[in-house]
């Protein structure tokens, strides 16, 4: 039996759930939801709330729609990671992981993953409305049923993965009682363009390891040269006009849309660095600029949102 073998079986025993509870155990929980895109997530979620209700803003709805998404957010991620055991196993990055090494077993984070997924969904129904809870639970199965499996099939799972990836501010945006309408559909798809430098760079990174775990994140196991960087300029370009839109349907006003053009500029910038040089510096770099941009772009079209209404 390979190395390999053994130690996915491993994770398979039952003595990870026999263990009682403690600090680190709580602590594999919490790495089991992927705490800093969770967080970023549920970020957006608040800002897309704040975007949808604007001078009906109130607390407590707020924190039901939080609670009940970041409940979802958790089930994704939970089980997302029962899916991806052996591949995590495979990569430096995802090996140290509580189920790849063993400290969480199969069955509890099977149990734990679709309980939270469940009461997240209820609650959003009962709690919250019955859009936000449908649509969560669309994210939940886009990124858990469809993108998960096909990570190993073809890179358009980057594709598919992006409209669950775009989902949290709209969930903010219908559960302050907005509409799918234009303007919630320009939220979405500056949330989706922005995905793919941020996951392209990554995925160009992590690109030996991904081949290596038979995990298809990029066109070519081994890309030609300025592929990913032509792909990720083309990205950020697409970009620019779209994070312009939330101004033209009435969203926000022209501060934001200044505010937009720098943050676009700045993260093609970064993808033309990116393109010019391909170095493990350059896509870093670009996957900073990536994690600066979306919440600076969020907070400041809140913010006008809210100047429009004082
Ligand atoms: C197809 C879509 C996406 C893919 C494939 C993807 C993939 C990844 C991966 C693999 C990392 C870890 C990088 C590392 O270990 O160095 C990462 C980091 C990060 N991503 Fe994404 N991501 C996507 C969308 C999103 C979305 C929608 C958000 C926010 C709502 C987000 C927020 C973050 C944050 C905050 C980090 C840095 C923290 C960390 O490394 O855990 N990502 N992303
Ligand atoms: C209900 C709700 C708000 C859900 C969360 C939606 C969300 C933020 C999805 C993230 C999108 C995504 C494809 C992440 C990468 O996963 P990966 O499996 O490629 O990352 P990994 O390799 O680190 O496991």
């Amino acid at each position: 039996m390979s190395t390999t073998q053994q130690s996915y079986i491993a994770v398979e025993e039952p003595k990870a759930a026999a263990r009682p509870i403690s600090l680190a155990r709580l602590a594999d929980y919490l790495e089991l939801t992927k705490p800093r895109i969770s967080t970023m997530a549920l970020i957006s979620v608040a800002l897309g709330y704040t975007l949808g209700s604007a001078h009906s803003w109130s607390l407590l709805p707020l924190i039901h729609a939080l609670f009940g998404i970041g409940l979802v957010a958790v089930g994704c991620n939970s089980l997302n990671q029962l899916l991806e055991i052996k591949s995590d196993q495979l990569m430096p990055r995802t090996t140290g992981r509580p189920l790849p090494s063993g400290r969480l077993s199969v069955s509890e984070v099977l149990v734990f993953g679709i309980l939270c997924a469940l009461i997240g969904i209820f609650y959003l129904a009962l709690m919250v409305n019955l859009l936000t809870a449908f649509l969560s639970m669309l994210t939940l199965v886009l990124y858990v049923v469809v993108y998960t499996p096909l990570k190993r099939c073809t890179s358009f799972c980057t594709t598919i993965g992006a409209i669950p990836g775009a989902m949290p501010p709209i969930l903010g945006w219908t559960a302050a009682g907005g509409n799918l309408n234009t303007a919630s559909f320009s939220i979405f798809a500056i949330m989706f363009l922005w995905q793919f430098p941020h996951f392209l760079a990554i995925a160009w990174l992590y690109r030996h390891q991904y081949h290596q775990a038979g995990l298809k994140m990029l066109p070519a196991a081994d890309p030609r040269p300025r592929m990913i960087g032509w792909m990720c300029v083309i990205y950020a370009t697409l970009l620019i006009p779209v994070s312009l839109l939330p101004q033209y349907v009435s969203l926000a006003g022209s501060v934001y849309s200044g505010v937009a053009l720098v943050l676009g500029i700045a993260y093609l910038i970064f993808s033309i660095r990116f393109l010019g040089n391909e170095t493990r510096k350059t896509a870093r770099e670009l996957i900073w600029c990536s994690l600066i941009y979306l919440p600076v772009l969020l907070i400041t079209l809140t913010w006008d949102r809210l100047q429009l209404f004082n």
